[in-house]
């Protein structure tokens, strides 16, 4: 099948080169050198066990031609949807949608977009852009694939994959889904970014060790049906498994762009005062958070 990765970063690079393997894959860039870079190298995967895969994409600053059978994935950060939305509106409506974002914003937004099917993906693993055509897979995990609206049925051949390096399964929740993902990075990504470490750092550490049981205590407190899903072991697996991992939120820092803090641990925090109950741990992350990228715009 036709598969368009929309977004040429961390995630979208990985996915591409996965995904090429079996089906013809282009990858939408923003910047024209980028698409030469990936057109003239080739797109590089440095893999867990460090080989490398070459793969064949296309890179194009355009779509290409759709038919029935292409699927279009949206792997950009939440705060660069808007400037996706007018490109996908105008998409034909038998065109599936499936978004790669971590958090919660983009789930009402995406859903008032006209395709009849719009999917969501929570990515357990982890991934880092080296460069414009190579890509590093840091950590195993699953891609979780929920249709939320229309048919599971045009996801069934991706799901066919059988590739061990690149599981994908079928979520049944959507919106269960992404709460719970999110609730996973409010642990890792505002401390790794804060702090400036890998993912495994924050459990080698007694005093981080310390932070991430008070904040469970407190999530769990505060959303009790939707940690039981998860045990602190749980945790500090995903940090275990994405130990070499530079957070999403991390890179964003590093490369001086805006955080998804809000999509992630704001609208936690939220949901949360919504049921009068404060995530003081949580919270004084976030305004950290916010603080590291106050900064940036100070030095400017
Ligand atoms: N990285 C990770 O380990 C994980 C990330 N995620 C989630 O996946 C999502 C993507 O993250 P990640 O891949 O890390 O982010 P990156 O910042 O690495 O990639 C985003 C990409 O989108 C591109 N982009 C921005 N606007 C447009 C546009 N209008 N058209 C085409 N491309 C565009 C950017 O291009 P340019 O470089 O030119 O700005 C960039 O290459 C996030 O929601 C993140 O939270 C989830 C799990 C793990
Ligand atoms: C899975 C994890 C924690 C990998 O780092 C991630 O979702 C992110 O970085 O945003």
């Amino acid at each position: 099948m036709k598969v368009v990765v929309i977004g040429a970063g961390a995630i979208g690079m990985l996915v591409a080169s996965f995904l090429s393997m079996d089906h013809q894959v282009t990858l939408v860039t923003r910047r024209s050198q980028q698409a030469e870079q990936l057109n003239r190298h080739g797109l590089k995967r440095v893999n867990l066990d460090q080989t490398i895969h070459h793969s064949t994409i296309t890179a194009s600053l355009k779509l290409p031609l759709m038919n029935a059978n292409t699927i279009v994935i949206v792997a950009v950060k939440y705060g660069q949807l808007q400037s996706i939305y007018p490109l996908l509106n105008s998409l034909p409506k038998q065109i599936p949608l499936l978004f790669l974002q971590n958090g919660l914003a983009h789930f009402e937004e995406a859903l008032t977009l006209p395709q009849n099917t719009i999917a969501f993906g929570s990515c357990q693993f982890g991934a880092q852009k080296e460069n414009d055509h190579t890509v590093i897979h840091r950590g195993a995990g699953v891609l979780k694939i929920a249709v939320e609206r229309g048919s599971k049925e045009q996801f069934s051949t991706l799901l066919k994959n059988k590739n061990p390096k690149f599981e994908l399964e079928y979520a049944p929740n959507a919106e269960q889904m992404l709460f719970e993902k999110a609730l996973l990075n409010c642990f890792i990504n505002p401390l790794t970014a804060i702090l400036k470490v890998k993912n495994g750092y924050l459990i080698e550490q007694e005093a981080t060790l310390q932070i991430l049981k008070q904040m469970y205590v407190e999530l769990k407190n505060a959303f009790p049906k939707e940690m039981a899903k998860f045990s602190f072991d749980d945790v500090k697996s995903l940090c275990e498994k994405t130990a070499t991992n530079t957070s999403s939120m991390l890179a964003d820092i590093l490369n001086e762009r805006p955080t998804e803090i809000e999509t992630i641990a704001g609208a936690i925090i939220r949901k949360a005062s919504k049921k009068e109950i404060k995530l003081p741990t949580l919270t004084n992350l976030y305004y950290l958070l916010k603080a590291e990228e106050g900064k940036r715009v100070e030095k400017m």
